[in-house]
């Protein structure tokens, strides 16, 4: 097991390469299963996600040459193998086996997904569309079975908005015969992406970007090559961190419009932001005004950066509140903040911050991926040094995490079990 350890204080400043976004890698590896052709995808983000994926592609025949940023997946022998357990336990994202192979093979048998533990993460908005478009989906004790003689197009009404059921709809609905139409679609950028390479495939979307998408079914899907785009919440934690720093941050490969939510947060609080085409400069200041934030679907803030910037947060003069509308409990980063010394607490679906909090190094868990986000930037704050447990959560979602944070002055490194932390900062550095 892998120990992340800080030592805080220091004030970031340089520059910073967004990576590719996860959500869209972690869609767009499952959608070139359609593809009866060799795909090229780039700007892929070498994450722990990224690289499950590739073995559960690789375990269904598929060919997989991965370099640098760039894959090459050609999918022309892949075979339709049961996955009920194993890898895909390890993510989310595998719950777009079910869209991808319905729609190739007619069939797919594949366990429920992991993924964060960020309270209740139904998937039957995901089962309804699969049955609307005439899939017989059964649950045999967490093994998903889903088979369909023919899947005909029809119109899917989404309960909640939902990133997932939205594109595992996409994907198999692409393969329909004739017309699908989602309403209350969700309109998250990365659906827009998958929604891109689909049609380069020889898909006929349109609508991404709206809650309504009309998907004309086609009979076949060729290989395309796609570039992914940059990841907003990997920006977005970055922008925080500066913030967070007191740093002076500009960073590269960034979309702003995928921001304006974060942007206006933390001009909100008295931070400096500024954008241009392609990227984004965060001063950080040393008072901060107290900002409220509720999460909502995109545009609104995003759930994935509630738990970065509440750590933010203790950095501003009074109480904030945040309230995450979409996970009512992904509240598990406030106990440990606690251990650091901030002043917060849950009320409800909401986290009450009292600052200003000066935080103190201190040994603590990252329970999920966000929260470790939020102990990364709470450990940048903090005096003394922090050492975050778990860190295959953060694995998940941020590309060199430490080399990023190191070439803008951090002290940041990696221990084994076992090593002595006395030794610090000679591991990484
Ligand atoms: C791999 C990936 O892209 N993960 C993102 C995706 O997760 P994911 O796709 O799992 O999240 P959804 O957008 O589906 O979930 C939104 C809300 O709808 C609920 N829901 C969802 C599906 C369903 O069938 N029934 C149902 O009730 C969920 O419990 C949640 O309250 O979007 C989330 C919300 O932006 C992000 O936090 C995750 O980073
Ligand atoms: C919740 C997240 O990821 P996942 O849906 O893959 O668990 C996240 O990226 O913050």
């Amino acid at each position: 097991m892998e120990t992340l350890m800080i030592k805080g204080g220091e004030r970031l400043t340089g520059t910073v390469a967004i990576s590719g976004a996860k959500n869209s890698a972690v869609a767009l590896i499952p959608a070139a299963i359609l593809a009866d052709s060799p795909m090229k995808i780039e700007n892929l983000p070498d994450i722990r996600d990224v690289r499950i994926l590739v073995e559960i592609l690789q375990d269904l025949g598929a060919k997989v040459d991965y370099h640098g940023d760039t894959m090459w997946i050609d999918p022309s022998n892949m075979i339709n193998k049961p996955m009920p357990n194993g890898k895909v336990k390890e993510l989310r994202a595998s719950y777009y086996l079910m869209g991808a192979l319905l729609g190739k093979f007619g069939e797919a048998i594949v366990g429920l997904p992991g993924g964060c533990n960020i309270g209740p993460r139904p998937i039957d908005q995901h089962i309804k569309g699969f049955e609307s478009l005439g899939a017989n989906v059964t649950n045999d004790s967490g093994k998903m079975h889903l088979k369909a003689d023919q899947l005909v197009g029809t119109r899917i009404f989404l309960d909640v908005v939902s990133v997932g059921a939205t594109i595992n709809i996409m994907l198999a609905a692409s393969k329909a015969k004739g017309i699908t139409i989602i309403e209350n679609a969700a309109k998250e950028p990365e659906i827009v992406d998958v929604a891109t390479i689909l049609n380069s495939m020889g898909a006929r979307i349109t609508g991404v970007g709206t809650d309504i998408i009309r998907i004309q079914g086609v009979d076949k899907l060729t290989g395309c090559k796609h570039s992914i785009i940059p990841d907003r919440i990997e920006a977005g934690t970055y922008m925080i961190i500066a913030a967070a720093t007191e740093g002076d941050i500009t960073l590269l490969n960034v979309i702003p419009k995928h921001l304006e939510s974060v942007s206006a947060k933390l001009r909100e609080m008295g931070a400096i932001v500024e954008e241009s085409d392609d990227s984004i400069r965060v001063v950080g200041q040393s008072e901060y005004k107290t900002v409220d934030i509720k999460t909502l679907p995109y545009p609104g803030f995003p759930t994935d950066l509630q738990q970065p910037f509440s750590a933010l947060l203790t950095k501003a003069k009074g109480t904030s509140i945040v309230t995450d509308n979409i996970y009512t409990s992904r509240f598990r980063h406030i106990d440990e903040l606690r251990r650091m010394g901030a002043n917060m607490k849950v009320e409800g679906r909401s986290a009450v911050i009292e600052g200003i909090t000066q935080l103190q190094g201190a040994k603590v868990k990252a329970t999920d991926l966000r929260a470790g986000a939020a102990l990364v930037v709470a450990g940048l704050m903090a005096e003394g040094i922090t050492q975050i447990s778990d860190v295959h959560h953060i694995d998940r979602g941020y590309e060199n995490l430490e080399k990023k944070l190191h070439s803008l002055g951090a002290t940041i490194w990696r221990m084994n079990d076992g090593e002595d932390e006395g030794d610090w900062p000679g591991l990484y550095l």
